[in-house]
């Protein structure tokens, strides 16, 4: 069994937690907060061993109830490879005390591609990450652009890309973050963080994006174009997404045609949390013209990098040879085949 331990429970934490703990070669070993909170008593309501970031605070947890394992780096001592999800730039901060131990980390997309040196997604440049001790997984955004640039990459030769990420404005259940009624271009220089960023995973594509956020939660919008370097048609790019374990369908007989209505069908498929994994794909809003790919993509912000964790975990530990096998095992022990 791959031993992992979590460090910061958070959104993407707790997912990961939970998506470790489903497979059948993995083990949590423990996860860490920095003050007692709801997920905390999740953590204990689940049997994870619980770990803080600073002893000063023990007697906070033990007054909430909340017994505690240790430090962080008591935990990181029983652990093959710690997922640090902690915000950004805390994560970077850590790093020492990974190389102190000799410990394998996985980073997050709230962190540079330089603090690993080398950034990841599942379907792209897994087998890059074998036997690595540190990895970073792009972030959500970066993660659904990858997926797709590089399947039609695969099949056609992918040229230029333009995209335009209309993002949420924070978690469901952050209540600190905004906006509450404004479009706020984030940044409102060309290009924004995503497209240098596809360039780590997929160095090879001319990329430039542009992102702004809106008052919302649940998902973010990407509104793509690409120039195939090869003829295609419809048909084809839908068999090909329709093939793909981490892209998924939307399609026209769902009627299905925002967010919203997607959260509702997640939750209704019964995915825990309402999360989609998967990268989801307008069926209708894929179009040609010429050798010109134009669609519309939405990713869920809090699911989609959790499933590309657990595959760093089996390339770093080269505990499976093929991303494939490893997406499949991914996949089915979280129940989920793509929509
Ligand atoms: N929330 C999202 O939509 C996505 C986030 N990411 C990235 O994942 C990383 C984590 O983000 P979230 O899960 O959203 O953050 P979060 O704020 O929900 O969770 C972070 C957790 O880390 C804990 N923490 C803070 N400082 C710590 C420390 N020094 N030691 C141990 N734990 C500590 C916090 O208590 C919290 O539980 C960031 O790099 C972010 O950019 C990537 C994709 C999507
Ligand atoms: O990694 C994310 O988005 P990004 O790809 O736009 O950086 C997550 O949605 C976290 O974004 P946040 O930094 O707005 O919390």
């Amino acid at each position: 069994m791959i031993k992992v331990a979590i460090n910061g429970y958070g959104t993407i934490g707790k997912r990961v937690a939970d998506a470790v703990a489903a497979q059948p070669d993995m083990e949590v070993v423990g996860v860490s907060k920095t003050k007692p909170s709801a997920e905390a008593y999740v953590a204990r309501q689940r049997g994870y061993p619980l770990y803080i970031a600073e002893m000063s605070k023990r007697q906070a947890f033990e007054d909430a109830g909340l017994e505690i394992a240790g430090d962080v780096t008591d935990m990181i001592k029983h652990a093959d490879v710690v997922v640090d999800a902690t915000p950004g730039g805390i994560g970077e901060k850590n790093k020492k005390l990974y190389e102190l131990y000799g410990v394998k980390a996985i980073w997050q997309g709230g962190e540079d591609h330089e603090v690993a040196g080398f950034s990841f997604c599942s379907s792209c440049n897994y087998n890059e990450a074998k036997n690595r001790q540190f990895v970073r997984v792009v972030s959500c955004n970066t993660t659904g652009l990858c997926r797709i640039i590089h399947a039609m990459d695969e099949r056609y030769g992918v040229g230029r890309v333009r995209a335009t990420m209309v993002r949420r404005g924070s978690d469901p259940g952050e209540i600190k973050k905004g906006p509450v009624d404004a479009i706020v271009l984030n940044p409102v220089k060309v290009p924004s963080h995503h497209g240098p960023d596809v360039q780590t995973v997929l160095p090879q594509i001319d990329i430039t994006t542009m992102a702004m956020i809106v008052p919302t939660t649940f998902m973010h919008m990407h509104a793509l174009q690409m120039d195939l370097k090869s003829d295609a048609t419809k048909e084809e790019i839908l068999a090909i997404i329709e093939a793909h374990p981490r892209m998924g369908l939307v399609r026209p007989g769902t009627g299905i045609t925002s967010t919203a209505e997607l959260r509702e069908y997640a939750q209704d498929l019964g995915r825990p949390r309402a999360d989609l994994y998967e990268s989801a794909i307008f069926a209708d809003s894929i179009g040609l013209v010429g050798r010109e790919l134009f669609l519309f993509q939405a990713i869920h912000q809090e699911a989609d990098v959790v499933v590309e964790n657990v595959d760093a975990i089996r390339a770093m530990m080269n505990a499976v040879d093929e991303a494939a096998v490893s997406i499949e095992m991914t996949n089915r022990a979280l129940g989920f085949t793509a929509i």
